[in-house]
């Protein structure tokens, strides 16, 4: 590659080989995860416990509220603040590993215990554990959150593999094809399928034959509400039908779990690999752990384990030496004879599943080594850092990446890696490289009003996304008991906060607020509430992390919006609400958008609503930026405007 040239520099569809791969990667994931680490507390990087929490990387001042055994055995312990009702901002997440301490210990002091965060509520925090603490319960406590090393071994792991070469592995004829050196190719007849889903549209069906067509490799591209898991659950049985083994993953535990419960129903012989902590409740029966409790030979093992324990007892008692050596060498092989029946009753489960499915990360674990799969199937694939979709890829000769380059990318900590092309996902790279060759776009849309959706459909997808008839119309005023005011009769609405002396300040973090914008969001959800909107089917949405604070404040004042949904865009991609408000925040002098003008953010802030988006701004700030002012302008042209003066 050329000294300098960073993959996220490089034109569109300029290949980029195993080998540039390779070499640009290793040094962005060491990058990316001292980025991390130097995030959360484990580095000492950070001086003082409030300098940490402030970080968002410790919670302090936590009591335990309860403690209970679960999930195969795991505890989950809850914590609450000391303080008052709400949690302190933090940046913990589920699935974060985190440690235990007493509340003012030293940094560098050893944990009461360690575990996973299981559930985060705005005033709680569950975390899930292998034990619950002997003491220090009863005392103030603090959480920290640590870096998951286990990630970034296993993306470095997989690179090494990649940089031997995959000659021998089941991948070897799928990778030469997703680094442009062969051409993919698809089989010549026109594959006709007797859908399962008898509501498919026509655009899933159709997306749906190409991928079984597909003989190495599809992208399902999915905008926003148009059923790409429904349709990726199709592929699924369909594949099983025709007697694929397959592997399906995506990035996030919560995404797996989602095609995990709609294909329950089906009966399809399934196994869901992953730590029973990080599952959701309801896929818990479908879990390997679970699965393995009720094969034969782990009740073969279980046995053999009372014999253990047994013999234990004998041991104790025994009293002249040669009895004892006796023992233990039968205690020896027992011991040997109980994990080999284990990882036999793990085997017998992953042999026989048809769909394996995991998280990304999770496609390294021991448990699958050896296996091999004739399709892998990637959901969320355009949130997923590439090398990690090549964890799951290695294991596979044929692959479907679902997703939709057009919302998010995967976060990424270090700009500098981010920079030079770590959060270029290999979706994008494959939609660049090869485009409608292999690609199929879902056109109907189950979720939004189609003035909602039409300012996203024809800024971002060319203008061919169509609304299904059942939500093209809908309103917020046709929901149960919601009445038709003001406030719920626009589909798009408009509150400006130009000229009402509402300037955007920063906090201590330099992250940007606006305290009137976000009185403003407010009032417009509890007009909402009071004309009879339920609070649970309200979102409102912002890219700022410090307006997500100063808002959850506010709502905390009102107990009508308790249940109305605070969140960063970012966190909120993947979700909807009958109404969306968004607050925008910026509002100065110079008309500084920040990274608002990024297209496929406020692709996804829009399109999370259902049947009302409101837009909070200083339209003269933002209209800056032209992409935004296009927006400003179609929700003028198609929607309600209101000063926000007129509000306040
Ligand atoms: N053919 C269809 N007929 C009717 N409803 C459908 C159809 N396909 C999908 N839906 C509905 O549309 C909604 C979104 O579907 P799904 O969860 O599969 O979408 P997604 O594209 O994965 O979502 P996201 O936009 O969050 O990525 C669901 O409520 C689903 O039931």
């Amino acid at each position: 590659m050329e000294k300098g040239k960073s993959i996220s520099k490089r034109s569109s569809n300029e290949k980029v080989t195993l080998e540039q791969f390779v070499s640009t990667m290793a040094p962005l994931i060491d990058m990316e995860k001292e980025a991390e680490i130097s995030l959360s507390m484990s580095s000492g990087a950070t001086r003082s416990l409030d300098s940490a929490q402030k970080k968002g990387s410790t919670i302090l001042n936590l009591k335990c509220v309860d403690a209970q055994t679960g999930l195969m055995g795991k505890s989950l312990l809850e914590f609450q603040s000391n303080k008052g009702d709400v949690l302190p901002p933090h940046k913990f997440g589920t699935h974060d590993v985190v440690v235990l301490k007493p509340n003012k210990s030293d940094l560098g002091s050893p944990p009461l215990g360690q575990g996973v965060v299981y559930r985060i509520k705005d005033s709680s925090i569950t975390v899930a554990s292998d034990d619950i603490p002997e003491e220090g319960l009863n005392s103030p406590l603090r959480l920290e959150k640590l870096a998951n090393e286990v990630t970034y071994r296993r993306m470095k792991e997989t690179l090494i593999q990649l940089s031997k070469g995959v000659q021998k592995g089941p991948a070897a004829d799928l990778v030469p094809v997703l680094f442009g050196e062969r051409p993919p190719t698809t089989s010549k007849k026109d594959i006709k399928f007797t859908p399962v889903n008898s509501n498919l549209d026509h655009s899933q069906k159709d997306a749906i034959s190409k991928a079984l067509s597909s003989k190495d490799l599809f992208l399902l591209h999915g905008p926003p509400g148009t059923g790409k898991t429904t349709t990726v659950v199709e592929i699924i049985l369909q594949e099983v039908k025709r007697g694929s083994k397959i592997l399906a993953c995506a990035a996030s535990n919560i995404a797996v779990d989602n095609i995990v419960e709609r294909l329950v129903p089906h009966r399809v012989k399934l196994v869901r690999v992953g730590h029973p902590a990080r599952l959701l409740p309801q896929v818990l029966e479908s879990a390997l752990d679970a699965q393995v409790l009720r094969g034969d030979n782990s009740s073969l093992a279980n046995d053999i384990r009372k014999e253990m324990k047994a013999l234990n007892g004998k041991l104790l008692k025994a009293k002249d030496r040669n009895t004892k050596r006796d023992i233990r060498r039968e205690l020896k092989t027992l011991s040997k004879e109980e994990r080999k029946r284990q990882q036999l009753a793990v085997t017998d489960v992953l042999k026989n599943a048809d769909v394996v499915l995991t998280t990304l990360t999770g496609a390294l674990t021991k448990k699958l080594e050896g296996f091999s799969f004739d399709l892998v199937i990637i959901d969320e694939a355009a949130q997923a850092l590439e090398i990690a979709c090549w964890i799951a890829l290695l294991k596979g000769s044929r692959c479907i990446l679902a997703g939709d380059h057009l919302q998010l990318p995967p976060t990424i900590q270090s700009v500098e890696a981010e920079k030079k092309g770590l959060g270029r996902t290999l979706f994008e790279r494959l939609a660049d490289l090869y485009g409608d060759d292999v690609m199929s776009m879902l056109t109907v849309q189950y979720r939004m009003h189609e003035l909602i959706m039409n300012w996203s459909s024809e800024e971002l997808y060319h203008g061919k996304i169509k609304a299904h008839a059942s939500v093209a119309a809908h309103t917020l005023y046709e929901l149960d008991d919601v009445k038709k005011s003001s406030s719920t009769e626009p589909t798009l609405l408009l509150i400006d906060i130009a000229g009402c002396d509402m300037e955007e300040k920063k906090d201590e973090e330099d992250s940007t607020l606006n305290e009137g914008e976000a009185a403003v969001a407010v009032a417009h959800a509890r007009r909402l509430v009071e004309s009879g909107v339920q609070a649970a089917n309200i979102g409102i949405i912002t890219p700022y992390a410090a307006q997500v604070v100063l808002l959850k404040m506010l709502r905390s004042k009102e107990d009508k919006l308790k249940n109305v949904e605070i969140s960063t865009v970012d966190g909120f991609q993947g979700r909807e609400k009958e109404a969306i408000i968004i607050s925008m925040v910026r509002s100065n002098s110079k008309k500084e958008v920040g990274f608002l003008s990024d297209r496929r953010r406020m692709n996804v802030a829009v399109t999370r609503a259902r049947r009302q988006c409101c837009i909070i701004c200083d339209t003269e700030t933002v209209s800056g930026d032209k992409f935004l002012k296009r927006l400003i302008e179609y929700f003028e042209e198609h929607g309600e405007y209101l000063s926000a003066s007129e509000l306040m």
